[in-house]
Formats: C-alpha cells, sequence, structure tokens
C-alpha cells in the first residue's frame, strides 16, 4: 500500500495537505483572555473563512489534495464506543472542576449525533450560558468566578501545523507548550489511531502527546530525505530535540541527521517558521534579526547514543554542506530593512508554504518580503489574510502537509 504520509523535503510537490476551516471557536475569544489563548486580537469569523477557503481553493487549483482535520477525525470515530472514549478522554482534558457539571457536558455532547458536529463543538468550546443551571452543584460550581466558559474554546486549530508534524511516513504527535494548545493534539492521536486511511499504515510515531518537554510543529522542517531541522524555541525544548532524535533514528525513518537550530525565545519568534522557511533547493526565506545569534547543532546517531556537535560555520555555509549544493541564497524577510522586517515578520512574511519546488502560497500584505521573493525567481501565490493573520501565523503554519512529491535525486 502506498504510505498514506510521505514527506521527505520541504519543497517537494505538494499533493495532500491538512487544513482546519476556523469555526465557532473564533466566536468564544474576549478581550479579557486573549493573552492565555495566543491571540491578540479577534478575528471576524465570516471573513476569516472566506480568506481559509479562498487558502484551500489556491491548494486545489494547484492539484493539491485538501483534506479537513475536522472531517478527519469525525470519520475516526468509526463506532460508538469510540464516541464515548473520545468525549471521556477530551472532558478530563477540559480543566471542568466539579464532578456535576462534567456529567452535565457528558450529555450535552453526547447528545450530539452528528460526528463532525460533534467534532465542531469540542473544537468550539462551551459557554457557561449555553448550559442549564445545575440542580445540585459541586463546591467549585459554586464558588465559580465570573469566568465565561465551561469548557475553554481551541482558537488555535487552524494552525495545523503545529499540534503534530508529518516526517518521512512517520508523525511527531506532539506536547505543546501551552495548556490551551495541548488539547489539539488529542485529534491527531484519534486520526492516526483510528481512522481508515491511516489506521492499518503502522505510521511510526516519534514523539508522543503524553511526554513531560515540549515541541511544535513549527519548529519541525524535512530539509531533504536525510535531514530534519528543528528549531529550539519558545515552543520546543531542547530535551524534546534529543527524544525526538533517538526516536527517528530508533524507529528508522530513513533520516540520517537532526540538526537543531537555536532561536531566541520570544513571542515574536515563536517558532522556526516564523523566522525561516525552505522556499526552492537552495532558498530560504529569513528573518534578519535572526541570523547574528543563532547556533546550529548537528545530531546524528552515534556508538553509544546521540552524537552532538554544535556547528561553527556561517548559516550559509552550514545549509549548503548538509543539502549537497554550491551555494544557498536567503531571502531576507523586509528586503533587510529592519523597519519593515520587523513588521512583515509580524505578519507572518517568512511563514510561506512551499507546494513546488520555487512555487510558494503567501499573505499580500507583506509586500516588501514577495517582491524579494520574486526578485529571486521564485513564483508566489498570493492570498488576502487580514482576518487570519490575527491569530500570527501564516501559509506555512495554517497547513499540515500529509503528501509530498518526493525530490529528483
Ligand atoms: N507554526 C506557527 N508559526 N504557528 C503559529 C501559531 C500561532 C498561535 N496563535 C500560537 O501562538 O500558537
Amino acid at each position: 500500500m502506498t504510505q498514506p504520509i510521505h514527506v521527505f523535503s520541504e519543497i517537494g510537490r505538494l499533493k495532500t495537505v491538512m487544513l482546519h476551516r476556523p469555526g465557532k471557536e473564533l466566536e468564544n475569544l474576549v478581550p479579557d483572555y486573549l493573552e492565555r489563548l495566543l491571540f491578540d486580537d479577534i478575528p471576524f469569523l465570516e471573513q476569516a473563512q472566506k480568506e481559509h477557503d479562498n487558502f484551500a481553493n489556491i491548494l486545489r487549483e494547484n492539484d493539491v489534495e485538501v483534506v479537513y482535520l475536522e472531517d478527519l477525525a469525525a470519520e475516526a470515530l468509526t463506532s460508538n464506543e469510540l464516541r464515548e472514549q473520545f468525549v471521556d478522554e477530551y472532558l478530563n482534558e477540559a480543566s471542568i472542576k466539579g464532578s456535576k457539571r462534567k456529567a452535565q457536558l457528558r450529555e450535552l455532547l453526547l447528545s450530539i449525533k452528528d460526528n463532525k458536529e460533534l467534532i465542531e463543538k469540542t473544537m468550539a468550546g462551551v459557554q457557561k450560558a449555553e448550559l442549564p443551571e445545575l440542580k445540585s452543584k459541586n463546591l467549585s460550581d459554586m464558588v465559580e468566578s465570573d469566568y465565561p466558559f465551561a469548557i475553554d474554546p481551541m482558537p488555535n486549530l487552524y494552525f495545523t501545523r503545529d499540534p503534530f508534524a508529518t516526517m518521512g511516513n512517520g508523525v511527531s504527535l506532539n506536547h505543546m507548550y501551552s495548556v490551551t494548545r495541548n488539547r489539539e493534539t488529542i485529534y491527531g492521536k484519534y486520526i492516526f489511531s483510528y481512522h481508515p486511511r491511516f489506521k492499518d499504515a503502522d505510521i511510526p510515531m516519534v514523539y508522543d502527546r503524553t511526554e513531560s518537554t515540549r515541541i511544535e510543529g513549527g519548529d519541525e522542517l524535512v530539509l531533504s530525505k536525510d535531514i530534519v531541522a528543528v528549531g529550539i524555541s519558545q515552543r520546543t525544548d531542547a530535551a524534546s530535540i534529543e527524544k525526538l532524535a533517538k526516536n527517528i533514528f530508533d524507529k528508522k525513518l530513513g533520516f540520517k541527521k537532526v540538526l537543531a537550530f537555536g532561536i531566541a525565545n520570544n513571542r515574536k519568534f515563536m517558532h522556526l517558521d516564523t523566522v525561516f522557511t525552505m522556499v526552492d533547493y537552495d532558498k530560504f526565506s529569513i528573518h534578519p534579526e535572526i541570523e547574528g545569534g543563532l547556533t546550529v547543532y548537528s545530531i546524528t546517531e552515534g556508538e553509544n547514543g546521540l552524537d552532538i556537535v554544535a556547528e561553527t560555520d556561517t548559516l550559509e555555509h552550514i545549509l549548503a554542506k548538509n543539502l549537497g549544493v554550491e551555494q544557498v541564497t536567503l531571502i531576507r524577510c523586509g528586503g533587510g530593512n529592519l523597519t519593515a522586517a520587523a513588521r512583515e515578520q509580524w505578519n507572518d512574511g517568512s511563514n510561506t508554504l512551499t507546494i513546488a519546488p520555487g512555487e510558494v502560497v503567501v499573505y499580500d500584505r507583506n509586500t516588501i518580503t514577495n517582491k524579494k521573493l520574486e526578485e529571486a525567481g521564485v513564483k508566489l501565490h498570493v492570498m488576502p489574510g487580514s482576518e487570519l493573520v490575527r491569530g500570527r501565523g501564516g501559509p506555512r503554519c495554517m497547513s499540515m502537509p500529509l503528501v509530498r512529491e518526493d525530490l529528483p535525486k
């Protein structure tokens, strides 16, 4: 059987991709809790959906099969037992204090008969205002504050890049940085274990959501069939990269090296893909602010565990050497002007989605970076994203490749 997951580069022609169409979870964003939910503003849902549909259409017009997280998760619940198991597991992770409230929410969720509606409800969260008064209450419900939610929404789900990441024929099912996003990984767990498309494929899992240290897909990049690059960032611990590397080697995914990129730990650079992406065999988009302070470590399989070496060369040389090309071009976000770079990086100017070598999807708003990409010979598919960008993510973070064509040898 051909493998349902096949990703041996960041740039090979994209064949199948997973998206999540933003839903009612965005309407459960309120100013008081934006920061905790990792948003900077409240997108207008209808417009965000239009922008997202347009993104999906650009991909389809380029012969990419688009599948949706919410459909796959719904289709994974193939029996009543699985539905109940999913709901129970979801509720256990939803920080519900009182057992009576929990029973009430269980009843509410299980009364939804359509699987997709059920999945969408779990994503949207539940406002207390939607629930009837409890007849008898737990103490925790009686002393409750005016917090509006019985279950928090998961507004970051449209960044499908992060909760899990595909590499080779395998999947890294992540343990995420924040409580709010960590709940997202449950959909991956059900999809890869129970969905008919994946369940018999024996997909090697190279990270698990029950791990104690964190890692997110925005930091995980398949540089070539031999090398995986991972950012050490606000979202990904160095210790997780060691665990990932060990699993990649032990489970024989085919990769021979992991390159760890140490980037600053702050919100504007939350993931490697907010400052660095690969757009062609020998071209990368990069945010100039990270160039100076970047340390790269090579991790390979040694006699007694992992061999880890700090690289001392320039980033260009390290990349060229590892990719086996003569030289690489770094295309600077904002064209190297620091103000433009800072502005366009914040709006995901470096967060391009490569759909074939030298062909990328970008936001229209990052005009300076886009011009630089074009000047470097990169073909652009431009999309509006004024609402989508409010969640701080671009085309790469909004997509998880499931299948890419192999690059010619
Ligand atoms: N791979 C990425 N760059 N993802 C962007 C995720 C943005 C999201 N609001 C977060 O803070 O988690």
